[in-house]
């Protein structure tokens, strides 16, 4: 299965940029985990790397991290490559797991890591407050919810006060009121104007909490806009017809169509204007036995990422 994403969602903007990601490829060994990413973020934008387990984003945050270098293409953080920018403060992370010590309290934890990496003691109150955990300071960590023990994550990355935060799906097996806490602190902080990256293969989550949606899909971007783009290209409808001898690529010149996908004799067209889409199959191709049917948000993620060999 082939989709592809409109145009206009695309489109990268212009200006002063936080992130720049020129044709990067990424290989181990035989496995191609990033295979050829364009990726243009502003400063202030708050992305969601949505995509199913392999997609590639754990790769791409690495890279954005400066833990390892595109095979192809080059990465820029900041105009810098990412090694520099981490090492000047630029950008920190939030992980999924591990650098907590049970037995030191929220507030230790953050003190140590403000000394081990040389950040003023003045800095320690303002990121336990900005994480939303300033009442719990004196809590063992042992003792912290999987939502708290992330927002103390949190407060350590921002000690440096990045211009860049990166997480890699930071709420893996948080129940959902912790998920909920946890983003509310990122978002409140995130008005600051700092620029958020953070991967996920959680819809609502990216729905949720994002400016912008990049869907990823075995190593490619296969849809790029803002949460509100992304949702109407994903609730949108689609017209499946008979075609025998359809080419994805004309199809998807068809007017009105914002992705397509050939099975055989059978074309699937996904847009929004699925009317205009019928009228023109009925009278400038041969194609019959139509059928109209709408998608969810959910239905549509599931195409737009899935496997080539996954029926959609
Ligand atoms: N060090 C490595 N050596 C070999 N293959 C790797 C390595 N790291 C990642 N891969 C492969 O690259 C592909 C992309 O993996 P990646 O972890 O980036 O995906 P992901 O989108 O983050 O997935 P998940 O949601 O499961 O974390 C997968 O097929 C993975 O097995």
């Amino acid at each position: 299965m082939t989709l592809t994403a409109s145009p206009d969602l695309t489109a990268a903007g212009t200006g002063q940029l936080a992130v720049n990601l020129d044709g990067v490829v990424k290989r181990f060994g035989a496995v191609t985990a990033v295979d050829g990413i364009d990726l243009r973020i502003r400063p202030g934008e708050v992305v969601a790397l949505l995509g199913p387990n392999g997609a590639g984003k754990t790769t791409t945050v690495d890279m954005l991290l400066g833990l390892s270098r595109p095979t192809e293409g080059t990465a820029r953080v900041y105009g810098r490559p990412p090694h520099e920018a981490v090492a000047l403060g630029l950008v920190s992370a939030v992980m999924q797991t591990g650098g907590l010590l049970k037995d030191y309290t929220v507030e230790e934890t953050v003190r140590l890591t403000a000394a081990l990496f040389g950040r003023p003691r003045t800095a320690v109150a303002g990121a336990l407050q900005r994480a939303g955990i300033a009442d719990i300071g004196d809590r063992l960590v042992g003792k912290c919810s999987g939502g708290q023990q992330q927002r103390l994550r949190f407060a350590m990355a921002l000690l440096p006060d990045p211009e860049l935060l990166i997480l890699d799906e930071p709420t893996t097996g948080m129940d959902v009121g912790g998920r909920r806490e946890f983003w509310d602190a990122i978002r409140t902080d995130a008005q600051g104007g700092r620029t958020v990256i953070f991967a996920t293969h959680y819809l609502e989550e990216a729905d949720a909490y994002a400016d912008r949606i990049v869907l990823v899909r075995r190593g490619r971007i296969v849809a790029d806009g803002t949460a509100a783009q992304v949702k109407a290209l994903a609730a949108g409808r689609t017209v499946r017809a008979t075609l025998p001898g359809a080419e994805l690529a004309d199809l998807t010149r068809i007017p009105g169509v914002d992705s397509s996908e050939v099975r055989g004799d059978t074309v699937y067209l996904h847009g929004r204007d699925t009317d205009e889409i019928a009228r023109h199959l009925l009278t400038r191709t041969g194609a019959r036995d139509l059928e109209i049917t709408s998608r969810n948000l959910e239905d549509a993620f599931l195409t737009l990422t899935a496997d080539e060999e996954t029926p959609a």
